[in-house]
């Protein structure tokens, strides 16, 4: 189980750091084996940031994150190696993880060499072989080639599986399907699913409400860096509580819908208060479905 109690993360910002900018507020959830946990929210709510935290990529500024009961808040860099092999992350642009002049499958290797230095060769070439057949990629057709004679759909995949290498308990999937056309962000969507019925914890990191919807049985609406509804997907977006959540979901084009038609009109929501304040408190609005109040 990962667990975030109560996070803050505040950026130095400006002029040799002068400001700070307060992008994750008090921010509390858990992602439990065998679930995906979506977060959503608009551009700069501080959703990247929480996969960030998680990932100790960044610094936690006020709280706790917990793995299996164990506070890994500050790991050192020794203790960190220890880490990601229970957890791994996985992000938006494919292409970005993959260095063009090396064949993509050196990000298997990177992991041999800094995780499984003893195992021998043909040992984890079958174990690539194995988690490469769970993703759904053929070995033949993806080792030995380089990235760009690879798909998104084809090199995310093969990231997960690196991520997979490892055995790991949490992923956190940052916007993984956003870059995919839509035929293959089903089929690494339908990939997650599969993987969460095998027991790996997801933190979904998306601004898609469908797929949230899709693929997660819980949900966190982030604004301002802060949690404004939480619970069961269905409960949550079936009757959101909050303003903002309602204006999230009603503005995403349905298929049947026209804005000739039937434009979609936002609510107006209050404008970005003090961000060093602590958020309203959640209160419990039906069984598994929480909201900001006020
Ligand atoms: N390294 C950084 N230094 C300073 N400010 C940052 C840094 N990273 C993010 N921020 C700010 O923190 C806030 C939250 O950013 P974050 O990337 O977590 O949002 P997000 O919800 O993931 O947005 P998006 O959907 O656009 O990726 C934003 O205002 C952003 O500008």
């Amino acid at each position: 189980m990962l667990q975030l109690e109560n996070v803050w993360k505040s950026y130095r910002v400006g002029a040799l750091g002068s400001k700070h900018l307060t992008a994750v507020r008090d921010v509390s959830l858990q992602v439990a084996p065998g679930e995906v946990l979506s977060v959503v929210g608009e551009s700069g709510s501080g959703k990247t940031t929480i996969g960030k935290m998680v990932l100790q990529l960044t610094s936690v500024t006020r709280g706790r994150i917990l793995l299996g009961g164990e506070d890994v808040t500050a790991r050192r860099h020794a203790e960190r190696k220890e880490y990601y092999r229970r957890v791994q992350g996985v992000f938006q642009d494919p292409f970005s993880s993959y260095n063009p002049i090396f064949k993509a499958d050196r990000v298997f290797e990177t992991v041999r060499e800094s995780f499984r230095p003893g195992t021998g060769a043909a040992q984890w070439r079958a174990r690539v072989e194995e988690v490469l057949h769970s993703v759904r990629l053929d070995p033949a057709s993806v080792l030995g080639k380089y990235p760009h004679q690879l798909s998104g759909g084809q090199l995310q995949r093969m990231l997960i599986a690196r991520a997979l290498l490892l055995d790991i308990e949490v992923l956190v999937a940052d916007e993984i399907i956003s870059m995919l056309d839509a035929s293959t962000r089903i089929d690494v969507l339908n990939l997650l699913g599969e993987l969460k019925e095998r027991g790996l914890g997801v933190l979904f990191i998306t601004h898609d409400l469908s797929l949230a919807n899709y693929i997660s049985e819980r949900v966190v609406i982030m604004r301002h860096g802060a949690v404004v509804e939480t619970g069961a997907t269905a409960k949550v977006f079936t009757d959101p509580q909050h303003p903002y959540s309602r204006n999230l979901l009603s503005s995403v084009p349905q298929l049947h819908r026209k804005w000739s038609d039937d434009p979609v009109e936002p609510e107006d929501l209050e404008p970005d208060g003090d961000r060093d304040t602590p958020p309203p408190p959640l209160r419990e609005h039906a069984e598994q479905h929480w909201v900001a109040a006020g």
